[in-house]
């Protein structure tokens, strides 16, 4: 394996009796870096998130390899998840309070975690637990309290350090701060990313907002219908999309935040929604296919300006690699320059 990749998935499939939710998916995870998963609702980002952590659904069949240095995680006996889990791969969840027990101390409970894994004393499981809290902005004397005790944020904050703990090869944030309001949600990114990359930790993000990807993610993995629609640096996919699909997601998503206040136009903002004449920004047409049925062919054609007659509606466009990026399109390389404006007409 390439040494700067950290974990390579190829040709995973998962699945759900008759629905096909992620579909012959490869790419890989850098070492070090932030890699961004967006999609529409459906595209089975969550899936990959938990297959990258070796816990897909018991229900689900999952085929290919997730392989992390010496560990295939697709089939992996429980023993060797146990050894991964904390040392090696953590999980920041949406919901805090799901991943906190609403009934021992916030510091116990990371104080539990250290020994958990590393064999210390007590005292000193304690005193790292609140060393950890402190660094994710929790001041001491309020690491004794319940999370019940705690605002969102700061719940959030205490699963966060919760997570890079043991400063984990790999974590996996699922859509880490929806329930934050955005300037929370954008500190507590700037938290994660920060301390991952302080603890040399990787980072899969799995969020619906873009603008949060164009300031914290170095790469970006496009899903649909199960797919890749295209992977690469996220300034080049923000600024020039290759894929008619992410080139839509960017069109329909006004991108705010640090790029909106500091300059009236966004730094990587070729693809900013432009409202159209009648003042709407432009949107996907068509909804994503049913899991139970995709089209034969390209499964974004129906909805695709760019689709042609016969060759999107019958071939699978099979990811290509050039200059870093990969794209999923029969025809990537007739994108035009500005290529929002071809969901600007959808109106
Ligand atoms: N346990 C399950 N049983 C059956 N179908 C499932 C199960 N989990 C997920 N699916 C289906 O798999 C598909 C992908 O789900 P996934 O949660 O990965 O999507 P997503 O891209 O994360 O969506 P969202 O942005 O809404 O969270 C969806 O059609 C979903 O209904």
């Amino acid at each position: 394996m390439n040494p700067e990749v950290l974990v390579s998935v190829r040709d995973l499939h998962i699945s759900f009796g008759a629905v096909d939710a992620v579909r012959g998916l490869s790419f890989d995870v850098r070492k070090g870096q932030v890699l961004a998963v967006v999609g529409e609702s459906g595209a089975g980002k969550s899936l990959t998130a938990r297959a990258l952590l070796g816990m897909p659904p018991q229900e689900a069949r999952v085929t290919g390899s997730v392989r992390m240095g010496p560990y295939e995680l697709v089939g992996a006996p429980r023993s060797v998840r146990a050894a991964l889990w904390g040392r090696q791969l953590a999980l920041v969840p949406q919901d805090a309070l799901s991943a906190l027990s609403p009934v021992h101390r916030v510091a116990d409970q990371l104080a539990a975690a250290v020994r958990s894994v590393d064999g210390v004393s007590r005292k000193e499981a304690r005193a790292r637990a609140v060393a950890a809290l402190e660094e994710v902005g929790i001041p001491a004397d309020r690491t004794r309290a319940y999370p019940h005790e705690f605002s969102g944020g700061m719940r959030q904050r205490a699963v966060i350090a919760m997570a890079l703990l043991h400063s984990p090869a790999l974590v996996i944030a699922d859509e880490p701060t929806t329930a934050q309001d955005p300037e929370t949600q954008r500190r507590l990114l700037d938290l994660l990313t920060h301390r991952s990359r302080a603890a040399g930790t990787t980072l899969v993000l799995v969020t619906h907002d873009l603008s949060l990807v164009r300031d914290h993610a170095d790469r970006v993995l496009v899903m649909y219908a199960g797919r890749l629609a295209e992977e690469g640096p996220v300034e080049e996919v923000f600024t020039s999309p290759r894929a008619p699909y992410t080139a839509g997601l960017l069109a329909s998503a006004p991108l705010q935040g640090r790029g909106a206040v500091t300059s009236a136009a966004p730094p990587r903002g070729r693809t900013q929604p432009r409202p159209t004449r009648r003042g709407r920004l432009p949107s996907i047409p068509g909804t994503p296919p049913n899991p139970t049925a995709h089209p034969p062919g390209c499964a974004f054609a129906p909805r695709c300006p760019l689709a042609d007659a016969t060759r999107c509606h019958t071939e699978h466009p099979e990811p290509q690699t050039h200059n870093n990026r990969t794209v999923a399109c029969h025809h990537w390389h007739e994108l035009p320059a500005h290529p929002a404006e071809l969901f600007l007409e959808s109106t």
